[in-house]
């Protein structure tokens, strides 16, 4: 039985549509990436799936039981898009007991297992400060370790490495890396290095445009004064922006030459929409007929 089912969703908010007859099947044990543009549904989906928004039309399943019925938010953990998800005026141990004791822990249980994600998560030293002393990336981790309380089998993560810095994502990219297999993980995001986890991209736009196995490209807008970048195509876009192609393996190396540049050079976009290894096959076969020409 499938982890997850959308069956011919749709929902409005009044006159926008969010998402239109989504079909999908996410199967037990398998990341999915939701890569989209701004407002393409991906969150829509997300609280579909943890049973907090209703379908208009159209079904979303929960191993076979619908989303929004309390067996099924049983085996679902939902880390909501930025700080929504934890009380600030309480301490971030208390507020995971709390969230523990909601799904059936003990006290007891749910300060042991608050404590262990906790220090899982890099936490343990501010266990007891107010979460409104919290950082951006502490919060997002204290998020993802309110989700986890429960152990579900379907971990739903909104952006879940957004705002945050490099020590804070890796912390969270290697405990998503650890959970594989594990787990069924649908993640809404625009990050390459989160869309690189998923065993299947999904790309939405209102509907599902559509799914590929990997994300082979990504392309970033820089501006100023470019050196010369060895192993990487570059457009010149004349206005003193260049367009980067970096294969997924090789962004990190990528970013990290970019960072080591003077402040001459800006970073302006990452797009990841362009990314996808059916288009970069045909733009691939496009510079092959042309003998190497430019890119765009
Ligand atoms: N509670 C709401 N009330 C009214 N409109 C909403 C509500 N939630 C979402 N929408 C609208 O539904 C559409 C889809 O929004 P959604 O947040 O699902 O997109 P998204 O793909 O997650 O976007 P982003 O990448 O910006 O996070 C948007 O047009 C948004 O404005």
């Amino acid at each position: 039985m499938p982890a997850v089912e959308f069956a011919n969703v749709t929902k409005r908010f009044n006159k926008i549509v969010a998402v239109e007859n989504i079909n999908l099947v996410v199967n037990d044990g398998e990341v999915i990436a939701l890569v989209g543009p701004n407002g393409a549904g991906k969150t829509t989906l997300l609280r579909m799936a943890a049973g907090v928004l209703l379908p208009d039309s159209g079904k979303v399943l929960v191993y076979g039981i619908e989303a929004h019925r309390a067996e099924a938010k049983r085996h679902v953990g939902f880390m909501t898009p930025m700080d929504r998800g934890v009380y600030w005026r309480i301490s971030a141990l208390d507020n995971l007991v709390f969230f523990g004791t909601l799904y059936g822990l003990s006290i007891k249980e749910a300060r042991r297992r608050g404590l262990e994600l906790l220090r899982e998560f890099g936490l343990a030293e501010r266990a007891n400060d107010w979460v409104a002393t919290y950082s951006t990336g502490m919060m997002r981790r204290l998020e993802l370790a309110r989700a986890m309380m429960h152990d579900p089998d379907i971990l739903l993560l909104d952006e879940p490495t957004s705002g945050i810095d490099v020590d804070g994502k890796r912390i969270i990219l290697d405990h998503i890396r650890r959970l594989k297999g594990r787990k069924t993980i649908i993640m809404a995001s625009h990050d390459p290095q989160e869309i690189e986890l998923a065993d299947r991209v999904v790309y939405l736009n209102r509907n599902i445009v559509s799914t590929l196995p990997t994300l082979k490209i990504v392309k970033v807008l820089v501006k100023g004064a470019l050196p010369s970048l060895d192993g990487f195509r570059i457009t010149d876009l004349g206005d003193g922006s260049y367009v980067i192609y970096a294969s997924i393996d090789k962004f990190n190396d990528l970013i990290k030459k970019l960072a080591s540049m003077d402040g001459n050079l800006r970073v302006i976009d990452l797009n990841v929409e362009v990314a996808f290894a059916e288009r970069n096959a045909r733009i691939e076969e496009r510079m092959n007929r042309r003998g190497g020409g430019p890119w765009v």
